[in-house]
């Protein structure tokens, strides 16, 4: 049986006396598209988070490519998130004193590669995402979808065997947005990488294969749409 990319079994999360997850499951194969919405305050970006091992489940487990998060020594749960898990955000979250090229190096330089190598890979990330024009600049000279694209190419840049991106298109107007989604879409197909996405946007949802909608914390239902 192929493995997962993503097995969520149970999990739960609070934040003090915000419940925001109430034993969330969900499995993703690899290379499969999901969307989860569902309204404001849902639990989105939670699940999300938690996926991810950006926040700890504070009950249930969270499989990443079959490894269970919670059994890793923390190095090594750093680890397997920096190589099998990309993330974008909303705002791009690239380093602002970094270049293009050196904030998508970066994962690879925390990974030990070598610096030309990396910048190598960061350079052929970047043009596959049409922004090497701007290799050199910085977060502040360029536009938001130009953050973007820098954002997808430092996700992709590892490799991973899934990437999580809560709202990428959010701060971007509805055609920059399209391309977001058209580039996140094939970059993830190109590698074989699983995505995540979190979104409000019905049209982002109908790029996936699934959608798994989110009420008060649980899954109020599945979609598949492929
Ligand atoms: N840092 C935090 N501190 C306290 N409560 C929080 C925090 N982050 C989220 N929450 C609460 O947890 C619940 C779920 O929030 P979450 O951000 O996961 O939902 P969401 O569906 O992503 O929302 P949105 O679509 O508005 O981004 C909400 O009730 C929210 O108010």
């Amino acid at each position: 049986m192929t493995e997962l990319a993503l097995e969520l079994i149970r999990v739960e999360y609070a934040y003090r006396r915000d419940v925001a997850l109430r034993g969330v499951s969900l499995q993703v194969r690899p290379g499969e598209v999901v969307a989860v919405t569902g309204p404001s305050g849902c639990g989105k970006s939670t699940l999300l988070h938690c996926a991810a091992g950006i926040l700890r489940a504070q009950a249930g487990t969270v499989h990443l490519v079959g490894q269970n998060l919670a059994e890793l020594p923390e190095a090594d749960r750093t680890r397997l998130r920096r190589t099998q898990a990309g993330v974008v955000l909303q705002f791009g979250q690239l380093v602002p004193d970094l270049s293009l090229t050196d904030n998508v190096a970066l994962p690879l330089l925390l990974e030990g590669h070598e610096r030309e190598a990396a910048r190598r890979a960061a350079l052929g990330w970047l043009e596959r995402v049409g922004v090497a024009d701007d290799a050199a600049a910085t977060p502040s000279e360029l536009s938001g979808g130009q953050n973007q694209r820098a954002a997808v190419a430092r996700a992709l840049v590892t490799g991973p065997a899934i990437v999580f991106a809560d709202e990428p298109t959010g701060s971007l107007d509805t055609h920059a947005g399209e391309q977001i989604m058209e580039l996140l879409l094939s970059s993830a197909r190109v590698g074989g990488s699983a995505l995540v996405i979190v979104t409000h946007d019905n049209l982002v949802a109908a790029y996936a294969d699934r959608e798994v909608r989110l009420r008060d914390g649980v899954i109020q239902h599945e979609v598949s749409l492929s």
